[in-house]
């Protein structure tokens, strides 16, 4: 059933988002790389709705995620997050939208400090943000624990005695302590067996729905974030490509890289008329170094044109809330 979403209800706005990483080398630091690892990205989430971002390895899906959270500095472009830009703020301020936004990490086990209990993991945010003691926090601890699956016994154990699937749950209880309205989820399930993927997926529907909550969810391949997301963006070298409903995205892909990206999902059923001629893409994803001028996945398009050397597509709307950045929408049919 599709959720009833206030289309004017914008809880976080990107506007043109880049993110360069800027390395120094030589003798003196005289020389310089310049990694364009997101390079002007917008899009906007609606409060309670789940934005998928997909693409491959490298293209800047977690680098987007880590800028929003402020965990890396904005190299141009706004961040707007209920209504105030949060892009340029100090980290002192940062502070209080720490407690609005919390991301979730693809390896649980990294993220979780194995010397502390589960109790005290997820009682180091409630201490850093005040809020709760003593015996209130110790309830708040157990609460957490029984919402995302685990019991109280658990919060005197130490993350090496839990599965990857119960740490998962451990850092989703962390990222829940400071009671967020907005959770970054980077690749939560990539690392999880099969078998789990999907009580993880359920249980962050089930806390959305609860607790009202709204989530970037991170993902290499779109067969995953399928079940999860309202809309979903493709990026593809730094840049967003594609962006649209779910179904609709998987119904009429409108980039030729989405296109790609879909004919490479294993059908289920052999039979399925959907299953279209899977489109190999040649060649790697060029560096993010030295992307390719004017379209940056020229290199690698089987449509590609004289223009697409020359000048950048737009990220145009070509039908009510489906956008894609492709010359192929502009030109003369
Ligand atoms: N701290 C950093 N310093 C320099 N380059 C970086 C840094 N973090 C990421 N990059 C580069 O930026 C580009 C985008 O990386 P990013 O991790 O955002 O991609 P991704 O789509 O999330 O990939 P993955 O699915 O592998 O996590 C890559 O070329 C990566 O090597």
């Amino acid at each position: 059933m599709a959720k009833q979403l206030d289309q004017n209800d914008v809880l976080l706005e990107v506007k043109n988002l880049k993110k360069h990483f800027i390395s120094r080398h030589g003798l003196m630091g005289q020389h310089t790389t310049t990694v364009q690892a997101v390079d002007g990205v917008s899009f906007k989430i609606l409060r309670g709705e789940t934005l998928g971002l997909v693409g491959e390895s490298g293209c800047g899906k977690s680098t987007t995620g880590r800028t929003i959270i402020r965990l890396y500095d904005v190299t141009s472009g706004e961040i707007i997050f209920d209504g105030v830009d949060i892009s340029r703020i100090k980290q002192r301020e940062m502070r209080q939208y720490r407690k609005k936004i919390q991301m979730i990490f693809q390896d649980p086990y990294a993220s979780l400090n194995s010397r502390m209990t589960v109790g005290d993991i997820i009682g180091e945010p409630i201490d850093i943000h005040n809020i709760a003691k003593g015996e209130e926090r110790q309830k708040i601890i157990w609460n957490l624990l029984e919402r995302v699956g685990l019991n109280k016994e658990h919060a005197n154990r130490y993350p090496h005695e839990f599965s990857g699937g119960q740490r998962q749950r451990i850092g989703i209880a962390r990222a829940l302590a400071v009671s967020p309205k907005f959770i970054i989820c980077d690749e939560p399930i990539s690392a999880l067996d099969v078998s789990i993927q999907a009580q993880v997926v359920n249980m962050l529907q089930d806390l959305q729905n609860e607790l009202g909550l709204t989530y970037l969810f991170i993902a290499h391949d779109l067969s995953m974030v399928k079940h999860i997301s309202d809309r979903i963006g493709v990026m593809y070298l730094g840049k967003l490509v594609e962006l649209a409903n779910a179904d609709e995205l998987y119904d009429s892909p409108n980039h030729p890289y989405t296109q790609a990206l879909l004919s490479a999902i294993p059908v289920p059923d052999p039979d399925a008329t959907k299953q279209g001629q899977r489109i190999v893409l040649e060649g790697d994803v060029p560096s993010p170094i030295n992307p390719p001028s004017g379209c940056h996945f020229r290199t690698r398009c089987r449509y590609a044109m004289d223009i697409c050397k020359e000048v950048e597509p737009e990220f145009l709307e070509i039908s009510p809330n489906h956008f894609s950045a492709c010359h192929l929408n502009t030109i003369e049919k």
